[in-house]
């Protein structure tokens, strides 16, 4: 990365954009609230669709083809550079009374030739550590709960093998659909009943794994939607009256849906997912997530819980919840980093922030950027300050209308404004490609998740094989995370700097394993299985003895031969001839 001369700006025109940055873009807030109802929202994103006479599987379509996955040059493209090696030394640890053998490769696992189909278009090559062990583990029936670090693919650990199982059974399983091809609004309105329900935290996220499905759910009878606040209900509900197969949503919104009955019911659920779901036990989503989990038909549902951090309220749920079957896959400590990030922690005075950063975007300029901070009007100051510094700046809180928020990310992920200011929350599990830099501006204090909000936040970068560089400013405010901070540190070898030298544990040798005594792991005494949910008692969390032969769907079968076993259930649903574009088919 070339560095600046000090100080020095490039002139463009009346407007000067220091150097290595694209020139800046105003953002009308108040005009993108206006123009509100005419917003073309994320959620409304083409899926692929069918006609009825394709059988199971449709014909590609380039030009969602490209759409979904990108020209084939960049998809082939994506891959270099990706150093998988970091990741791959993390030890996989296996809980639980079921073992689990690992698939070394996608093709290994059994899926769905379709899946496999749409993982290539992905430029997926390899499966990550936890996709290894996930993938088989929910083919053959279990429930699962995976901790696995940030940007570790744990959207596709689950899509992948919950999607490919139900591929070729969306018409046996789903509800009627219309055809897309004739659908009248008002008049071929269905109910929406899903098959899968995945509960995220944040509207940011929501759609980007809507985004995930949309891709993996290619060519397939299954319908992906999303549901999230900030968007009028009725557009969302016009979009469920379409069918739903794999529906993605925020807690809040997702509750109100259930409460319309006549638009939206659980009664076909087989599989619930929470992904983020240490924030997602957070007190604030406690009502909603009790609504949701108590809509399910008991004993029917699989589970799986998803996040990079597991602490107690979390181990909670699942004591409270899962039964003797399920299986827990941990990616190295719960919580820990990942080697792939750099971290660079520096001490300022509060005053001495704004110098200080925009000496670091002067360093590392031009590079995606996200700047954290801890109140959303925090970020409204620090735009406007970086703006008024001429920085292509953007920023993002919960105090945003939807269609601002939507549009800094779309500024964000184009590099039309690649610096992006954000609270924390809103900033839960978004995955940019190519964020070469966080920087906490403000660390997250103790009470507001302290040291796991630190690890999602500078999980941002340094995803999936690729590197970043975190720099976090340390205040006299900051001492109670000192102890901690610095064995996360330590753990990834990362250089500690003199004022914090005093917070190595006595006795710590390079090499040696550093203790957490808020260790998110499990406590070998702390297993569910007493659970009340177990069986028909409850929560429906599944037992090892209603895994298989599920009544009437056809599934459950244990892992491996899924597909040509549906290929012949569905009378040749795919293979050759039916996966031939029909002519002149349209979608
Ligand atoms: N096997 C794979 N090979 C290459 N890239 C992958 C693979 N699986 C997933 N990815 C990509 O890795 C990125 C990170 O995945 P994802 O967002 O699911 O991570 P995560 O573990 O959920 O992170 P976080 O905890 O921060 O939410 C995504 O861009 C995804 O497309």
């Amino acid at each position: 990365m070339a560095v600046p001369e000090e100080g020095s700006v490039v002139e463009t025109g009346d407007q000067a954009a220091p150097v290595g940055w694209v020139e800046r873009t105003a953002f009308d807030y108040t005009a993108m609230a206006e123009a509100e109802t005419a917003a073309t929202w994320d959620g409304n994103a083409r899926v692929y669709q069918w006609k009825d006479e394709y059988g199971d599987v449709g014909p590609a379509f380039e030009e969602l083809e490209v759409e979904l996955f990108g020209d084939p040059e960049s998809r082939r493209d994506r891959q270099t550079g990706l150093d998988f090696s970091k990741i791959e030394q993390i030890e996989v640890i296996q809980e639980g009374p079921q073992r689990i053998e690992y698939i070394k490769t996608f093709a290994d696992a059994g899926i769905h030739p379709v899946m496999l189909r749409n993982i290539e278009l992905c430029g997926y090559e390899v499966p990550t550590p936890i996709q290894k062990f996930t993938i088989p583990a929910i083919l053959q029936g279990y429930d699962v709960i995976g901790v696995a670090q940030t940007g570790s693919g744990k959207t596709a650990a689950y899509l992948i093998p919950i999607l490919s199982k139900l591929m070729g059974k969306a018409k046996k399983l789903g509800a009627p659909r219309p055809n897309p091809a004739r659908f009248q609004e008002g008049v071929d309105n269905v109910i929406a009943e899903p098959l899968v329900v995945v509960v995220v935290p944040t509207r940011e996220l929501a759609v980007q794994i809507f985004n995930e499905a949309r891709k993996l759910c290619y060519r397939s009878m299954l319908r992906p939607c999303v549901v999230y606040g900030g968007v009028p209900v009725r557009e969302q509900g016009g979009l469920l009256s379409r069918g739903c197969d794999i529906l993605i949503g925020t807690p809040g919104r997702l509750k109100d849906f259930i409460g319309r009955p006549e638009v939206l019911s659980l009664r076909r659920l087989k599989y619930m997912i929470i992904d983020e779901a240490d924030e997602m036990l957070n007190d604030d989503w406690e009502s909603e997530l009790q609504a949701i989990l108590s809509e399910q038909d008991v004993g029917n549902v699989y589970y799986g819980l998803f996040s990079a951090t597991f602490p107690k309220a979390a181990r909670d749920l699942a004591k409270k919840y899962l039964c003797d079957s399920h299986v827990r896959f941990r990616v190295g400590r719960a919580g820990s980093t990942t080697e792939n990030i750099k971290q660079m922690i520096v001490e300022v005075s509060r005053e001495g922030k704004n110098e200080t950063l925009l000496t670091l975007l002067e360093e590392m300029n031009g590079v995606r950027t996200i700047i954290f901070v801890n109140s959303r009007q925090a970020a409204d100051t620090l735009d406007d300050f970086l703006f008024n510094m001429k920085l292509p700046v953007t920023s993002i809180h919960s105090d945003r209308t939807q269609v601002e928020r939507e549009a800094a990310m779309r500024a964000f992920r184009s590099g039309q404004a690649p610096i992006l200011v954000a609270t924390g929350v809103t900033a839960r599990g978004i995955d940019v490609r190519n964020v070469m830099h966080v920087i906490n501006y403000d660390l997250p204090s103790i009470e507001y998740g302290g040291i796991e909000e630190y690890t999602h936040r500078i999980g941002r970068t340094g995803r999936i094989g690729h590197r970043g560089v975190a720099t976090s400013f340390f205040t006299e405010r900051d001492e109670p995370l000192a102890s901690v901070l610095t064995r996360t540190l330590l753990e990834t070898n990362q250089d500690i700097p003199d004022f914090l030298q005093a917070y190595i544990p006595e006795n710590w040798s390079s090499g040696t394993k550093v203790k957490f005594e808020t260790e998110s792991d499990f406590d070998p005494n702390d297993v569910a299985g007493a659970g009340e949910g177990c069986g028909d008692e409850g929560g429906g969390w599944n037992t090892a003895d209603n895994v298989q032969g599920d009544s009437g769907g056809g599934w459950g079968n244990s892992g491996g031969n899924d597909a040509n076993e549906a290929a012949n259930a569905s009378g040749g649903g795919w293979g050759a001839d039916a996966a031939q574009p029909a002519a002149g088919a349209g979608w």
